[in-house]
Parts: C-alpha cells; sequence; structure tokens
C-alpha cells in the first residue's frame, strides 16, 4: 500500500514514521510513505503557500494554486488510483471501520491543512473525502495524518501479526480485554488466576466477558452499534442481561 502525504512541513513526519513498525514495515516493502512538501509546487520567489482570506478575519488559508498542482502532481507519480483525503476538523470522523476499509485500498493521498483551512475550491474540485480525527483544532493536519497512516498501516497484511488484530479494541465495536504479564503478583496486586489457569477455553470466555464489561462500563454507545451489527452472540447477550444491559 502507498501513502503520499502533502504537507508544508514535511520534517514533521520524522520519528512516528521513521521508527518502529512503520519503519520495519516500510523495509519490507509492505508499505510506502511518500512525503511531498507542497513549497515544492510554489511559483514566486517567496514560495508563497498561503494568503490573506477574502472577507477579512484572522489567520492564513492555503492557496489553491501549488496545493491543486501538488495534488496532481503526486497523482500523476503512480499509476495505482488513490483516494485524496484531507484531514480536517469538518471530517467524517475517523473510526475503526474507515481504517479497515482504508485499508482495502492500494493508494492514499493525505492532504494536511494549515492555517485556517484550505482554499474552498480545491475541497470541491481535488478533494475525494475528508475525515477527522476528533472534535478538537490541532495546529496542522499533520499529527492526523500520521494518525491515520498509523492506523490504517497495521491493518496492511504482514505488517502486525494477524493474531493481535483479531480481538483489539473497536476491532468489532468492543474495547479490548485486561492485559497482564510477569510478575504474576505486582504490588500486592495478583493476576486474574484464570490467565494462569492454562485453560484456554476458559481463558477466552474470561476476555469476553471482560471485552463485553469494560465496553457497557466505558463505552455503551458502542455496544448498541455492536448490537446492530450483529456481532453480539447469544451467549453474549445472556452475560450483558446478568450486568443489567
Ligand atoms: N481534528 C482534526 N482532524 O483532522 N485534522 C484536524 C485538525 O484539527 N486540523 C487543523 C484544523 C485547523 N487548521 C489546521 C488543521
Amino acid at each position: 500500500m502507498r501513502f503520499d502525504i502533502l504537507t508544508l512541513f514535511p520534517a514533521m513526519f520524522q520519528g512516528p514514521l521513521t521508527e518502529s513498525i512503520l519503519k520495519r514495515a516500510q523495509q519490507a516493502g509492505r508499505i510506502e510513505i511518500h512525503l511531498h512538501d507542497i513549497r515544492q509546487w510554489t511559483t514566486d520567489r517567496h514560495r508563497t503557500a498561503d494568503d490573506t482570506p477574502y472577507g477579512g478575519g484572522a489567520g492564513m488559508v492555503m492557496k489553491a494554486e501549488p496545493l491543486a498542482a501538488a495534488i496532481r502532481a503526486v497523482r500523476a507519480a503512480d499509476e495505482r488510483p488513490g483516494v485524496t483525503i484531507l484531514l480536517t476538523p469538518d471530517g467524517e470522523l475517523l473510526t475503526q471501520q474507515i481504517v479497515r476499509e482504508l485499508a482495502t485500498l492500494p493508494r492514499l493521498l493525505l492532504v494536511c491543512g494549515h492555517y485556517e483551512g484550505i482554499d474552498e475550491r480545491v475541497r470541491e474540485t481535488l478533494i475525494d473525502r475528508e475525515l477527522s480525527i476528533g472534535d478538537y483544532v490541532l495546529t496542522g493536519g499533520e499529527l492526523a495524518a500520521m494518525v491515520v497512516v498509523d492506523a490504517v498501516a497495521r491493518l496492511v497484511p504482514g505488517v502486525i501479526d494477524s493474531e493481535s488484530i483479531v480481538e483489539e479494541s473497536h476491532s468489532d465495536f468492543l474495547l479490548e480485554y485486561p492485559h497482564y504479564t510477569r510478575p504474576a503478583v505486582w504490588e500486592g496486586r495478583a493476576v486474574p488466576p484464570v490467565l494462569l489457569s492454562g485453560h484456554h477455553g476458559e481463558i477466552a470466555r474470561w476476555r469476553r466477558a471482560e471485552r463485553l464489561r469494560r465496553t457497557l462500563v466505558r463505552r455503551p454507545d458502542l455496544l448498541a452499534r455492536a448490537a446492530a451489527a450483529g456481532v453480539l452472540t447469544k451467549a453474549d447477550l445472556a452475560l450483558l442481561a446478568e450486568l443489567g444491559w
């Protein structure tokens, strides 16, 4: 899978995309990440990529010409069809369902807005989809783009152990079960005995029960979505009934 990131600040991506799992995934050829400095497509000697807003008001707006030229040039750089996504608080809220959908695509182009945003005419003509990582305002779309790359790339086959994807948070709307590792007792707090029993069936049942209980307590909204999606078994519903759901 290929990721193209269009940004005014490519240096911001050193670290999150050049370490650990994403670094190894690139080295293994599972994913490609290409950074593009939008200023490369400016035409004046000051390399102007933003300007004051029509109608007045605070802040700056990213100019249409360099951004449009960048999107068109980057799209043309690879024959794989890509979806061009603008990261913005106005977008659809990113969920694991959307992440799974994006992970099936051959290519993603991520446009990092900055300042007050980008010229609306680019959104109308060259942006295929708008995504938000949450209902809050960042200084730029770069961190949001890193979140999208991280979440999507980890679902690309071979990037992480597929076992750990099966029962993770939000994989089926449910939150994760609690995790423990050595020592068996830490500051007087013991690991739940079932996890030391070696009974894999009992462990699986305990973990499923913990996922359901946690989701009920912390995110009942997700439980309703799980029920609507038909991912709750009869045993799940019986347990939830015992818990008062
Ligand atoms: N939340 C967000 N999810 O994606 N992008 C987000 C964001 O806050 N972007 C900034 C909004 C203000 N202008 C600079 C970019």
